[in-house]
């Protein structure tokens, strides 16, 4: 299916782009919504920008009024775990309330597909591995409380009005567009694997490994990384469910596969050559000993299954997009 026009909302951002990005290869036009607040100008390349905050209604009606969208895709939120933690109230009116806006825009303009970023942060700490879609959903932080109240939010309205909507549980999204055009350019960056390539580079000092006492075979955390171009494939397919006439759904985007901290640093320091110098610290407030998705229902529902995500891949493709950005090419 394409030759669709899609309102990315959030469009500007590390995971909005990517998706921008695959949607006009296939022929679909993105229209990205975005504040720019965490996103970035240059990020948005594939179709017109239209800048506004998901709080505003007036940004948003405009949005649909001017670009006449077929469906919605919204990645606009606070996503730095931390400070959620500090700041709850941003969080929730960002998005939560950013979601109860849209939601409205999308009545008025009769607009109902969406497909919405939410994370495997819901599920807490888990008690069976791998995390099925049934698992029972206990965050641990403000950030997967929030989420986790737009998934109750989009059922109960998809049960009382004509609103299709997919729910997307990521694991860790990573890596950078394989041709190195876009890539992760968070500010402050939290995220492991563009903090150890920093250090690898030289350009960070040391960086910190947070926790090594946990019940898992090194004693650090085991995440789930998935590609963000494995991503956006899914997004597609997601998509294309919803405007086939599907119902909603819920469902896990991961790898299937975990490894530890210190198997990232060791493929970040076997990928860039370089060593990742590193300090061991206690662990950090809200991390989960492990995340590990159930790939099942996407491979069943969407036929999806990934193909770079694999730690070398991952990061083969987020040093060469870092390098370019950091102007590395000629000197490391
Ligand atoms: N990065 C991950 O590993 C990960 C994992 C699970 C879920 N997610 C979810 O995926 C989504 C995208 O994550 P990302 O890493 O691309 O984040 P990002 O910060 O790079 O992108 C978010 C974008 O939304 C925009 N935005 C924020 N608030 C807005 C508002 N009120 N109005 C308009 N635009 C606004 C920002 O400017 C930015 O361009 C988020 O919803 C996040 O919670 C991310
Ligand atoms: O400088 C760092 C950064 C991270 N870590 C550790 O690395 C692991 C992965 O951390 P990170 O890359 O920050 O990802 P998560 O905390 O797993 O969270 C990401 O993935 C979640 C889904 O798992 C999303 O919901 C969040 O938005 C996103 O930040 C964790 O054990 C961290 O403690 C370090 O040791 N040092």
């Amino acid at each position: 299916m394409n030759g669709r026009k899609v309102l990315v909302v959030g469009g500007a951002g590390y995971i909005g782009s990517h998706i921008c990005k695959a949607l006009a290869a296939r022929g679909d036009t993105p229209i990205v919504f975005d504040n720019l607040s965490s996103g970035h100008e240059h990020a948005v390349q594939w179709g017109p920008l239209h800048r506004g905050d998901i709080r505003n209604a007036a940004d948003i009606d405009a949005a649909f009024a001017n670009h006449k969208p077929d469906a919605v895709i919204h990645f606009a939120a606070c996503i730095e775990v931390g400070e959620g933690e500090i700041e709850p109230l941003r969080f929730w009116d960002n998005n939560v309330g950013g979601v109860i806006s849209l939601l409205q825009a999308m009545k008025r303009a009769n607009v109902n597909t969406l497909v919405f970023s939410s994370t495997c942060a819901t599920y807490g700490e888990p008690e069976t591995l791998p995390l099925t879609e049934s698992e029972p959903q206990t965050p641990v932080s403000v950030y997967g409380r929030t989420k986790l109240a737009v998934e109750t939010l989009l059922s109960d309205v998809s049960k009382a009005e004509d609103l299709s909507y997919a729910a997307l549980r990521y694991f860790n999204a990573s890596g950078a567009s394989p041709d190195g055009e876009i890539g992760e350019e968070h500010d402050p960056e939290s995220h492991l694997i563009p903090n150890a390539l920093k250090a690898a580079a030289g350009l960070s000092g040391r960086m910190k490994l947070f926790g090594t006492d946990y019940p898992t075979r090194d004693g650090t955390c085991v995440r789930d990384y998935i590609h963000v171009s494995d991503l956006a494939v899914a997004h597609l397919a997601a998509l294309d469910r919803l405007l086939s006439g599907n119902d909603s759904f819920v469902c896990n985007l991961g790898s299937g596969t975990g490894f530890t901290v210190r198997e990232i640093l060791d493929a970040v320091e076997r990928v860039t050559g370089n060593p990742v110098p590193c300090d061991e610290h206690p662990r950090r407030p809200g991390d989960a000993p492990t995340l590990l998705a159930d790939t099942s229902t996407a491979e069943r529902l969407l036929g999806f299954k990934t193909v770079r995500s694999t730690p070398d891949l991952v990061i083969g493709d987020a040093w060469a997009f870092h390098r370019r950005v950091w102007g590395l090419d000629d000197n490391t």
